[in-house]
């Protein structure tokens, strides 16, 4: 294989690598199998992929808490069930250990996810969250953590209708525990735990296909340090390119030009709260934030999640934030960690004059507008060492993904709700799964 040849399969490899992040499971294309295939789930309150939806609403809404088992489905013998307690550092690092050993990897084991014990702190308790429903099971024996399901509580609107859910997250099973149908077991555990508090619906996502996405989304990757990447050996060279050339496309400027761009303040949340809720107005599929869940996904973040307003003349006019999770580069003599930034929530006012988000006026508006910040976002970014910035195809993404030189990636990341029949939603995506400027995405929630 030429040095060439080499170089760009590696580039290939790196950006499978980031769809991984979401794309968890490392199935990067949708696979073929039939509903009654689905073992564990089509036992489950989910649409089978041909259903015709007439009306969306809850699949099973039968149940009440005291219809529910007080005690898990019991284990083998050389397992328990445990309630991780994240507020003991010893356990949230028992946690932070199983994740970043087990949760996502690339084949060669060169990268890992490098997960923080901040990004845990922030991601695992927003307001309202329990500690029962961080849920693990160990060893038996030597009280090693081997699996981990977690759930956290969301209000969810989809469509016109408002419901409390949770957003389940964090699922993994220890490496050699794997095909063993112990996931079925967490995840009607967790089912368990959260239908205990009268909580009938949940939102998660994954690269692997189940009984019946209500969304995809694909992933795009724009490199902001060029050299770095190719310095690592990630980034080929394009036969008909320069090393020189590279770097040129995809310099940025120096300096942000939206007016009035500053890292968002306390003093914020109320404008800012009121612009965020009107904005996500058109997505059929959003989280609804109490002020207290804003701050708390915005603000002291630990240097996790950056968030950032555009106010000129003492008008808040614009949001943007991202969030950071680097990798961990092994064996390499030159670096030790890939900076990466992820497109999190944001809002404009740039189309609410307009009646029709769609019209041409709006849309024009709104793209000049977001072009500019997201070009903002991937110098902040890169201003903060990160060396690609990824984005999804949902929201209004797709109508900066092109010009500001995102590379469609070949992670797709289903949105799946559970116990909710729903009418399929825009993922911004067209037939050929291609980014789509013209549908665009009606998904306005972001899952980490
Ligand atoms: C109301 C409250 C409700 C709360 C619950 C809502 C639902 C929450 C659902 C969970 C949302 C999680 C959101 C995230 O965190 S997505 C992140 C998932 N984690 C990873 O990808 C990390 C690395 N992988 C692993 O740790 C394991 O491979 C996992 C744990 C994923 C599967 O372990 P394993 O490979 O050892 O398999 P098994 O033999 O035990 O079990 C096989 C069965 O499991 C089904 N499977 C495989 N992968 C997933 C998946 N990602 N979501 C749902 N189901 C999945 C599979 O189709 C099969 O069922 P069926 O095909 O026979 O039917």
């Amino acid at each position: 294989m030429s040095q060439d040849e080499d170089q760009s399969k590696k580039l290939q490899e790196l950006l499978k690598l980031l769809a991984l992040q979401k794309n968890k499971a490392g199935l990067s294309k949708q696979q073929e199998k039939e509903f009654e295939e689905y073992k564990f789930w089509k036992t489950q309150p989910v649409s089978r992929f041909d259903e015709k939806i007439a009306s969306e609403g809850p699949i099973d809404s039968s149940k009440k808490p005291e219809d529910i088992p007080d005690a898990p489905l019991p284990l083998l013998n050389d397992f328990e069930w445990c309630t991780v307690d994240i507020t003991d550092p010893a356990q949230l690092e028992d946690v932070f250990v199983l994740l970043n050993e087990n949760y996502v990897e690339d084949q060669d084991a060169t990268f890992r996810f490098n997960y923080s014990r901040e990004f845990f702190n922030w991601s695992l308790k927003p307001p309202g969250w329990k500690k029962e429903w961080h849920v693990g099971v160990r060893i038996r024996q030597t009280k090693r953590l081997v699996a981990f399901i977690s759930a956290a509580p969301a209000t969810l609107r989809v469509r016109k209708r408002e419901f409390k859910s949770v957003e389940i997250n964090f699922l993994c099973i220890h490496k050699k525990l794997r095909s063993k149908r112990l996931a079925p077991v967490l995840i009607k555990e967790i089912t368990r735990r959260v239908n205990k508090h009268d909580i009938w619906q949940a939102l998660h996502t994954g690269g692997v296909l189940l009984p019946s996405p209500v969304s995809t989304c694909r992933y795009a990757h724009r490199p902001l340090n060029w050299a770095k990447l190719h310095d690592v050996g990630f980034t080929g060279l394009p036969a008909n390119a320069t090393k020189t050339q590279m770097i040129a496309k995809y310099t940025l400027p120096k300096h942000t030009t939206t007016p009035g761009l500053r890292p968002m303040q306390e003093e914020d949340l109320d404008a800012v709260l009121a612009l965020f809720n009107k904005y996500q107005e058109r997505f059929d599929l959003v989280q609804i934030f109490t002020k207290e869940e804003f701050r708390h996904s915005f603000l002291n973040t630990d240097n996790v999640v950056y968030a950032y307003v555009a106010e000129t003349n003492g008008e808040i006019s614009d949001f943007v934030s991202f969030y950071s999770l680097p990798f961990t580069v092994l064996d390499n003599p030159l670096y030790n960690e890939l900076g990466i930034g992820y497109l999190f929530y944001y809002a404009s006012n740039a189309d609410f004059q307009e009646g029709d988000r769609f019209s041409r006026e709006a849309t024009s508006k709104l793209k000049k507008r977001i072009t500019t910040l997201m070009a903002d976002v991937c110098i902040l970014a890169r201003d903060l060492k990160m060396d690609v910035f990824n984005a999804l195809s949902s929201q209004d993404n797709t109508l900066f993904l092109e010009d500001l030189k995102f590379g469609p990636g070949d992670g797709f990341l289903n949105f799946y709700l559970f116990n909710y029949r729903t009418i399929p939603i825009a993922g911004g995506l067209n037939e050929d799964k291609d980014f789509d400027p013209e549908g665009r995405s009606n998904v306005g929630v972001v899952m980490l």
